[in-house]
């Protein structure tokens, strides 16, 4: 069953964007709260006053449609396949199925093309082997009339980057932290990621194990998301175990919180499990953006999360071994197939 999603709250966080009201003390404080509840309950909010221009979200999402509507061949010559250092860059278009999120369904019935921070080929990541990390890839914007693809994606690249430093302050408050305990998290922007997406409309017919996106919770620390006016992703309600809509709201984002946020909170805080279905017969788009900070950032669960006489419930790992062992089960589960 999938009921509305009025559980998942809509919070306005201008009073840590805009610079009016952001000496409103109880403002700021009243956004605190209302983050620090959702994280809670269900791991996802919504956000609106987040100050990437409208305007921008607008072109990001009409080059991601005219990208996915280019033949084949066309989308290919950005293939991942084709990323540099070869087998470990997991910058570029990967086709229908290259995933499959949850374990033991078909290959995800959606299409992807990644973009990182722009890294050379000389990068100390690179350098040292560091899985999925490469120079983007580009695709001719001239010959397939994609003008602007790579302004406006490196654009949009640098402003998610900027919102996600803003409401990880806003996590460390609503954890009783230092305003900036984070941010070391994330000095240099090379692990965070655009994935553009497109969700062909689900067949009638399909088999009962066929998802958009198969069940699962993000890998890093947290995920913002624009999905398009159509809806399709749903969040499992952890206390009912029923799934719950996340209805679209323009130009909303869809915040929540990846792997490495419940370790660090002792699971106070919910990575939890989500998954799309696109039965809406339409062509879908959404685009999340994975905030992954530095690889040797430690995981590990943060003092003022472990109370007194409770236990650690997690050993100290790094965002580099969580990506990885991620990641590879991910693409993995294909390329046993
Ligand atoms: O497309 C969506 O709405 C969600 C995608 C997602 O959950 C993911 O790529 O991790
Ligand atoms: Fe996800």
């Amino acid at each position: 069953m999938v009921s509305a999603s009025k559980e998942i709250s809509l919070i306005d966080i201008s009073p840590f964007t805009d610079p009016k009201s952001s000496n409103n003390a109880a403002l700021r404080a009243d956004v605190v709260k209302q983050v620090k509840q959702s994280c809670l309950t269900h791991g996802f909010f919504q956000i609106l006053g987040h100050g990437v221009p409208s305007d921008l979200i607008s072109s990001v999402f009409s080059l991601s449609k005219r990208f996915f509507s280019l033949p084949i061949e066309d989308k290919n010559t950005v293939s991942l396949t084709k990323a540099v250092p070869k087998g470990n860059s997991n910058r570029g278009f990967e086709i229908i199925g290259a995933q499959t999120l949850e374990k033991g369904t078909q290959p995800d019935l959606k299409e992807g093309f990644n973009i990182g921070h722009e890294i050379p080929l000389d990068h100390e990541y690179v350098r040292q082997g560091k899985f999925g990390h490469g120079p983007n890839q580009w695709p001719d914007e001239e010959k397939l009339s994609l003008q602007g693809f790579r302004k406006d994606l490196l654009d949009y690249h640098r402003r998610i980057t900027e919102l996600s430093a803003i409401v990880m302050r806003i996590l460390a408050l609503s954890l009783d932290l230092e305003e900036d305990y984070f941010d070391g998290f994330c000095k240099e922007p090379e692990v965070a990621a655009i994935k553009l997406l497109h969700y062909p409309p689900h067949p009638v017919n399909a088999a009962d194990d066929l998802r958009g996106a198969g069940a699962h919770t993000d890998f890093g620390a947290i995920t913002f998301l624009l999905q398009d006016s159509l809806g399709g992703l749903e969040v499992l309600d952890p206390h009912s175990k029923t799934w719950i809509s996340v209805s679209p709201v323009p130009n909303a984002y869809v915040v929540n919180l990846g792997d490495a946020m419940q370790r660090w909170t002792n699971d106070r805080y919910i990575s939890n499990v989500h998954r799309v279905f696109n039965r809406s017969g339409k062509e879908r788009y959404s685009i999340p953006f994975f905030y992954d900070g530095n690889l040797d950032f430690p995981i590990e669960p943060i003092a003022t999360c472990v109370a007194e006489g409770e236990k650690a419930r997690y050993e100290r790992t790094t965002m580099e071994e969580m990506l990885n062992q991620r990641f590879g089960q991910a693409y993995k589960s294909n390329a046993e197939k």
